[in-house]
């Protein structure tokens, strides 16, 4: 664990990125050659909600991101109204157990990767942004949401009980105090209640005006070593990581949670 925490940044610094643009179906990786930029875009219509094939081009996108030297990274949506709906509902009826112990794996594999990046990340939320499209904006460092959406973990208000990781992800944003408040309450906020709270960091008036929002973000490191900025960045998450990878606690979490799926 260790040697991959010290290698990747310095292996950055050795690979170029110019030109770089990837494009598989669910997801569409470009990188601006001029800014150095990456823009990561989910595009599984209708709503973007994660399945597995989904998360696993997610992740896989944002691993290769990590080979590259790039500036920073913005995660987005090609939908006009929708960031992501979330956790895809059909993923969660009746699964088998191999795909469900598959499907829990990938969404946890995508967060720790996102939550961890060597390099700074932006969500750009353009539309709704319920559950876990909320979780993967928490795992980026900066959210500009679009004005006169909805965000949150609104998992009680679905009878679901946000797994432990959620929850750090959402008390790591914004205090225990506000955490406790919306997600007891399966809170979906308005974009301007959650830039009041913290939940995200700046709002847009549309899609382009959050793209050039989230890009000024990644001037504010650049007068900051990348390698200072990694380590300090996983000093502040690498305990939320190791808890929501390692411990006991979660894989008689996910046993429990999967044995739910089973029985719906
Ligand atoms: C089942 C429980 C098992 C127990 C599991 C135990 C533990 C799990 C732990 C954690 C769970 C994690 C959290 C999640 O992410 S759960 C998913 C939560 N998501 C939501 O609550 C969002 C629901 N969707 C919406 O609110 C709206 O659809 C949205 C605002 C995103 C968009 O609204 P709009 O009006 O534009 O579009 P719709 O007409 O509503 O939807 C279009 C189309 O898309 C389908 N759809 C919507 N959301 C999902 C989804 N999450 N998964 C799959 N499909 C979805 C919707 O049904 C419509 O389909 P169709 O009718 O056109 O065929």
């Amino acid at each position: 664990m260790a040697s991959k925490i010290f290698v990747r940044p310095i292996s950055i610094a050795f690979n170029a990125f110019r030109n770089y643009s990837s494009s598989s179906k669910l997801v569409d990786v470009s990188i601006n050659d001029k800014t150095g930029i990456a823009t990561v875009t989910m595009q599984r219509p209708p709503v973007n909600s994660l399945n597995y094939e989904l998360l696993i081009e997610l992740n896989g996108a944002f691993q290769d991101l990590g080979s590259k030297k790039i500036k920073g990274a913005i995660l987005t949506s090609s939908l006009k109204t929708i960031f992501s709906a979330g956790l895809d509902i059909l993923e969660m009826y009746k699964p088998k157990p191999e795909r469900a112990n598959a499907f829990w794996t990938s969404l946890q594999d995508t967060w720790i990767t996102i939550f961890n990046t060597p390099y700074p990340t932006v969500a750009a939320i353009n539309g709704h942004s319920p559950a876990g499209g909320c979780l993967l904006s928490l795992a980026c460092e900066y959210r500009v949401m679009v004005n006169n959406y909805t965000i949150g973990l609104n998992e009680t208000k679905l009878g679901i009980v946000a797994p432990f990781w959620f929850v750090a992800s959402m008390k790591n944003t914004i205090s225990n105090r506000e955490s406790e408040l919306a997600l007891t309450s399966g809170r979906l906020y308005k974009t301007d209640e959650a830039f009041k709270v913290g939940l995200v960091d700046e709002t847009a008036e549309n899609k382009e005006d959050a793209l050039a929002k989230a890009e000024k973000f990644f001037s504010r490191f650049d007068a900051v070593n990348p390698i200072a900025r990694f380590l300090t960045k996983q000093e502040l998450r690498g305990k939320i990581v190791k808890v929501g990878r390692k411990t006991f606690i979660y894989k008689i979490f996910r046993k429990f949670q999967i044995c739910m799926m089973t029985r719906i």
